[in-house]
């Protein structure tokens, strides 16, 4: 696919989750059709390895086979996608970048080294070392609030300015505060916020995209939620607070009880039930039972438009 730039990275991408079988390994002909099913609801990009992927339990012949099957499939479909190298050792993410520069992703997405946290000039060397092998594919920098080293809007100002591929950066967005400090930021690269604050993110001036667990319950529905905040963004803010009302009642409890994020995405993708990825975690991590995806089910029945339960 041709590379995004910091004005073609935009809009509502949906994430692979990997369908876990009962012996813990992936099942990549499940893989295969919820690939397919994303593509079918016309997001505007797919992406692999971010939390949500689960990269964090992935052996390099597994980041191999998904990468290799994501980007197969995308090139025939034309559909944009991103590959996530994001690895705490640094030479393994040069490697999976050299690895798959003939699949032609459209970007790389890349958390800064992972276990002893970076200085600003440790963070800089890298990104200008992975920039350099991934051209002419450009970089999001992945750097949720769980990272090792989250960055200040100030960080990523300073980034952007010694980086020429880094096209986007990838967080949790903040308060109005935050959104004033971002908006500078906002011109220079593509910043994209959490799927849930995306109309909020639109409606500030500073977001050009999510990464979105709101597509993790229904590709197809963030998608027109998506178009809407570009024609009527106080009817999106509207459909927010639906989104929002739904995940205080039925995904908070489950994060209050320590499930991890990747948990409650696969969650709300069973909830959704557009593909059958399931609701197991890969090895040591606790996932919720399906036993309690009807409820849930009945939770985003009753708060989430209709058009949220759409077929694909
Ligand atoms: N934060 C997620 C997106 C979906 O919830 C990720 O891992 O990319």
């Amino acid at each position: 696919m041709e590379p995004l730039t910091k004005d073609t990275c935009r809009g509502n991408w949906g994430t692979l989750l990997l369908p876990i079988n009962p012996d813990d390994t992936i099942d990549f002909s499940r893989l295969s059709h919820e690939i397919d099913v994303l593509i079918a609801a016309h997001v505007d990009g797919i992406y692999s390895n971010g939390t949500a992927g689960e990269f964090h339990t992935q052996t390099e012949a597994e980041f191999d086979q998904i990468s290799q099957l994501l980007a197969e499939k995308c090139n025939v479909a034309g559909m944009p996608f991103q590959i996530g190298v994001s690895h705490s050792v640094p030479a393994i993410v040069l490697d999976r970048i050299r690895r798959t520069q003939t699949l032609k992703p459209s970007a790389y997405q890349v958390i800064l080294p992972d276990w002893v946290a970076v200085t600003n000039q440790e963070a800089r060397g890298f990104l200008n070392r992975i920039s350099e092998a991934a051209h002419p594919v450009p970089l999001v920098l992945y750097n949720p609030p769980h990272a090792k080293r989250v960055l200040p809007p100030a960080g990523y100002q300073e980034l952007v300015e010694t980086t020429p591929g880094l096209i986007s950066v990838k967080l949790l967005d903040g308060d109005e505060q935050w959104y004033e400090q971002m908006k500078p930021l906002a011109d220079r690269i593509a910043v994209f916020v959490p799927g849930h604050h995306l109309a909020t993110g639109v409606e500030k001036g500073v977001a050009a995209g999510a990464y979105s667990n709101v597509a993790c319950v229904h590709p197809k529905a963030a998608q027109q939620w998506w178009q809407m905040m570009q024609t009527d963004i106080n009817e999106a803010l509207q459909v927010q607070n639906t989104i929002q009302s739904f995940f205080d009642a039925y995904i908070l409890p489950y994060a209050k009880k320590n499930f991890s994020n990747p948990a409650l995405d696969k969650l709300l993708a069973a909830v959704g039930a557009w593909a059958p990825v399931g609701t197991r975690l890969r090895w040591p991590y606790q996932w919720i039972p399906e036993t309690d995806v009807a409820d849930v089910r009945k939770g985003a029945h009753q708060h989430l438009p209709g058009w949220f339960f759409d077929a694909i």
